[in-house]
């Protein structure tokens, strides 16, 4: 039974992971190797809370469990009965955390990866009882979004999969158990397939990127949420479907590399939001209000859909 998890990693997804996973009545260590990361998730975690009492997540009968922060790997790992690894998407920086903890942590204890799309073999290569690592894809942002793939590498024994599935099920998320382990698993599949067209699209001059986000949000993100893409077949028509996709899919970007406009705005550090410029760009005053809404927005939607509301 998982009772003590750290999270290695504290920057988009570990503060938010940290509080929702505390509300659960986990007990919660969370490091990171940069003493401004720590900090910087310490003030966060105040703000994920009071969403998570807006979202009605109440705590279980035991309470919410504690978050501990620590600048020590030795600490955060000791006793943990789950790691979950946050450090960014790079198989080299993945693939060091994983031998640091190696000698560290019990040989089953279950080392989860965040990663957004490195398929799970290719990481558990890098550790030892690679039957116990295991993929715990969350979405951002981590503390709202209830969906978490967990995914099987060729070596993951299906009782780890089992024990995380059922720990994602105990504290009120949806867990969806990915059959292969394909790169990008599903949600980011299907993400990826989107962004390289709306990407395209102002690339190529079709539309300015606000009208972008006003037709994908209020065309297809508001509708999608209610109707998932098999469901909207259905709604569409598939004899629809077949005479659309048969002219339309040929036409569609198959880029096979990262397009030229997001390779200038990251050489220039236009890296959105965390830099203070990216597609748009944001004042940090900007920055705090629009988090606000966008946080308010979400719970409201989520408590509809919860049939809360
Ligand atoms: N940003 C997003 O929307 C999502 C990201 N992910 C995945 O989650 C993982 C983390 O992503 P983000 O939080 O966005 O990254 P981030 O870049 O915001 O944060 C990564 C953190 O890891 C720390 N770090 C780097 N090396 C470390 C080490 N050796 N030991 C401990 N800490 C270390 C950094 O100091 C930083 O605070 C990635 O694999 C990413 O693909 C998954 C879902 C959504
Ligand atoms: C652009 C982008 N890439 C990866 C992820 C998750 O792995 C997300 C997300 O969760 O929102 C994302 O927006």
């Amino acid at each position: 039974m998982i009772q003590r998890i750290a999270i290695i990693g504290l920057g988009t997804m570990g503060p938010g992971m940290a509080a929702r996973l505390a509300r659960g009545d986990l007990q919660v260590t969370a490091y990171d190797v940069a003493p401004a990361a720590i900090e910087r998730a310490r003030a966060m975690l105040g703000t994920a809370e009071g969403v998570l009492d807006a979202l009605g997540i109440a705590p279980p009968p035991a309470g919410v469990g504690t978050v501990r922060f620590t600048d020590d790997l030795g600490e955060a790992v000791s006793g943990a009965d789950l790691i979950i690894e946050n450090v960014p998407e790079n198989i080299v920086v993945k693939a060091d955390v994983y031998r640091a903890i190696d000698g560290l942590i019990a040989s089953d204890t279950i080392v989860a990866s965040d990663t957004s799309g490195i398929p799970i073999t290719q990481l558990q290569a890098h550790i030892s009882h690679p039957e116990r690592m295991v993929g715990m894809h969350w979405s951002n942002p981590p503390h709202i979004i209830p969906m978490i793939e967990v995914i099987a590498g060729e070596k993951t024994a299906p009782q780890t999969v089992a024990t995380i599935r059922d720990l994602i099920r105990s504290i009120g998320l949806l867990p969806v158990v990915v059959k292969k382990d394909v790169p990008g698993f599903v949600e980011n599949r299907v993400l990826y397939a989107l962004l390289r067209e709306a990407v395209d699209l102002v690339e190529r001059g079709v539309i300015e990127p606000e009208d972008l986000d006003t037709c994908v949000s209020w065309g297809i993100g508001y509708k999608i949420a209610v109707v998932g893409p098999m469901a909207l077949l259905d709604m569409a028509g598939l004899d629809i479907y077949k005479s659309v996709s048969s002219f339309l899919n040929a036409d569609l970007s198959n880029r096979d590399d990262v397009a030229p406009m997001v390779l200038e705005k990251t050489g220039a550090s236009k890296l959105g939001i965390k830099s203070g410029e990216g597609m748009f760009s944001y004042t940090p005053e900007q920055t705090k209000a629009l988090q606000a809404d966008r946080a308010r927005k979400l719970v409201a939607v989520r408590r509809i859909l919860e049939g809360r509301e």
